[in-house]
């Protein structure tokens, strides 16, 4: 059996899904045959694998990081929340229903096996499985039925690092209270800690490392640095601030910024569509939740959604419809993604996702969407604007009536999307990360906007951009972990005998 290693997280957020990417990218790097894994992800933010299937982004990367194509293999578990209470529940790439948080937990034990066995085929084709888990491995009210950290840690008998965020402060107590209220043999695997992005004085930090190893017999394997440069493929929308700008856009080519709002609807999925604008020189991007913030904005883009019809509502009743049809009056452009392009046509017939029948949309496209219950998961290709492009579709919702110029054209002579005039629907995902195709959009939104002082420069590369981000993930683990004994853990499970810290498991 090859080696393994969950990386938990004390919190969400906490860099779980960084560092594991940043393993993978380290060991890839020195020539392992490495992959990752997480076992069940909660997340919005899915594409579409080769091998036909949906998983979390989160994955895709790891696997970029891995050098490898991503397969369902890495995600068999994914929860795709439509509501606070209810989730799309993705088995191995495919839907299998819709489930409360409830009903859920009846379905775990089956999952458990789908989950252990799909773990053991990826330890059996790769040097290392690097895992990653889900929440905190503390959620002690969700101990018994867990299948992502400790439940799966026990069941694959895998060592565990802990990480934790020391920016939002109560890092110590955090990482030991994680450990602390763990039962003895679940504790027995808690193998070591990192501390994530830390800015200051390490020599400070010191002394707390030192007690923290007292403490809990265990040691910090590292303490990574905050880094400025990583923002690409966040883990989900909610960690950008709302009105804060996505990235690091370097000045304009030109002598005009171009200002895009993407509405931050309340279901949104694959907000990362809208990064690779946010590579762009002299492109500012942000999200935003409320009907002033759209008012200078020179493009609207309305992403992907989780529950079209649910959000389209929410727009209604925040004001934010009507300041996207005010823009759209005044002739300015407006992108709709997916679930935020249903939104654009004239009608909607929802059966399946929202249950809602027949609901009236915005009405700036001439267009009719039908949901079906059978999930489109595809990657095609065509072109937009003459430009070649790749893209990947996951939705319910069909076009059904389209009274428009396609957008993308098809191999076979068909075409996908619209473009009327200053609206632009579309239902890839994706397609702002083909370079030349998102410059023929850029100069298209320019012109429509009236920033004729702006100019899309001609160099960037949303592929370099995004390598350039596992690089700087590879670099902090190989310079700030302790690699010699992260790569003793992998090979040779959790170092025993490890002390059991009180209480315990209540
Ligand atoms: N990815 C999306 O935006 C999906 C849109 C919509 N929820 C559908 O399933 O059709």
């Amino acid at each position: 059996m090859s080696g393994a290693l969950l990386v938990a997280g004390t919190t969400s957020d906490a860099g779980k899904s960084v560092l594991v990417a940043g393993l993978c990218r380290w060991l890839a790097r020195s020539g392992v045959r490495v992959a990752p894994f997480k076992a069940q992800n909660m997340s919005n933010n899915s594409m579409v694998t080769p091998d036909g299937g949906e998983i979390g982004r989160a994955q895709a990367l790891q696997a970029a990081a891995c050098g490898i194509e991503p397969s369902v293999r890495f995600n068999p578990v994914l929860l795709k929340p439509g509501s606070d209470r209810s989730s799309q529940v993705v088995v191995l790439g495919r839907p299998v229903g819709v489930t409360t948080a409830l009903s859920y937990r009846a379905r775990k034990s089956e999952l458990m096996e789908t989950v252990l066995a799909t773990l053991a085929d990826l330890r059996s084709d790769y040097e290392v499985v690097v895992c990653e888990g889900a929440g905190s491995p503390t959620e002690i009210n969700l101990r018994a039925s867990d299948i992502a950290n400790m439940g799966l840690a026990r069941a694959a008998n895998l060592p565990v690092l802990v990480v934790g965020d020391i920016d939002r402060g109560g890092v110590f107590a955090h990482l030991f209270g994680t450990l602390a209220l763990l039962d003895p043999a679940d504790q027995a695997l808690i193998s070591g800690f990192v501390i994530n992005k830390f800015r200051g004085d390490p020599a400070l930090l010191e002394p707390g490392l030192r007690q923290l190893h007292s403490l809990t017999g265990r040691d910090v394997l590292g303490v990574v640095p905050w880094s400025e440069d990583l923002w690409l493929d966040a883990e989900d929308s909610l960690s950008y601030a709302a009105d804060g700008v996505v990235g690091r856009p370097a000045p304009p080519v030109g002598t005009q910024w171009l200002r895009v709002a993407v509405v931050r609807l309340p279901r949104i999925s694959n907000a990362t569509d809208v990064e690779a604008l946010a590579c762009e020189p002299g492109v500012s991007v942000r999200f935003v939740t409320e009907p002033s913030r759209l008012a200078d904005a020179d493009l609207i883009v309305l992403p992907g959604s989780k529950s079209t019809v649910d959000d389209l509502g929410w727009l209604r009743r925040t004001g934010l419809a009507d300041a996207v049809m005010a823009h759209a009056r005044r002739g300015l452009p407006v992108v709709g993604i997916c679930g935020g392009f249903q939104m654009l046509g004239t009608g909607i017939d929802d059966r399946v996702e929202s249950g809602a029948g027949a609901v009236e949309a915005l009405g700036l496209l001439d267009v009719d969407v039908e949901f079906a219950a059978e999930k489109v998961l595809t990657r095609p290709q065509g072109t937009v604007f003459g430009e070649p492009a790749v893209g990947y579709e996951i939705h319910h919702g069909r076009v059904t009536r389209c009274e428009h110029e396609g957008l993308v054209a098809l191999p076979d002579g068909s075409t996908e999307g619209v473009v009327d005039g200053a609206i632009l629907g579309t239902h890839w995902h994706g397609l702002l990360e083909n370079d030349d195709a998102r410059r023929a959009i850029l100069r298209w939104a320019a012109e429509w906007s009236g920033r004729d002082g702006f100019k899309p420069a001609s160099d960037t590369s949303f592929a370099t951009a995004r390598a350039t981000q596992l690089d700087i993930l590879g670099d902090l683990v190989e310079n700030h972990l302790d690699t010699t004994a992260i790569r003793r853990l992998i090979d040779n499970g959790p170092p025993t005998p490890l002390p059991f810290i009180p209480p315990g498991a209540p």
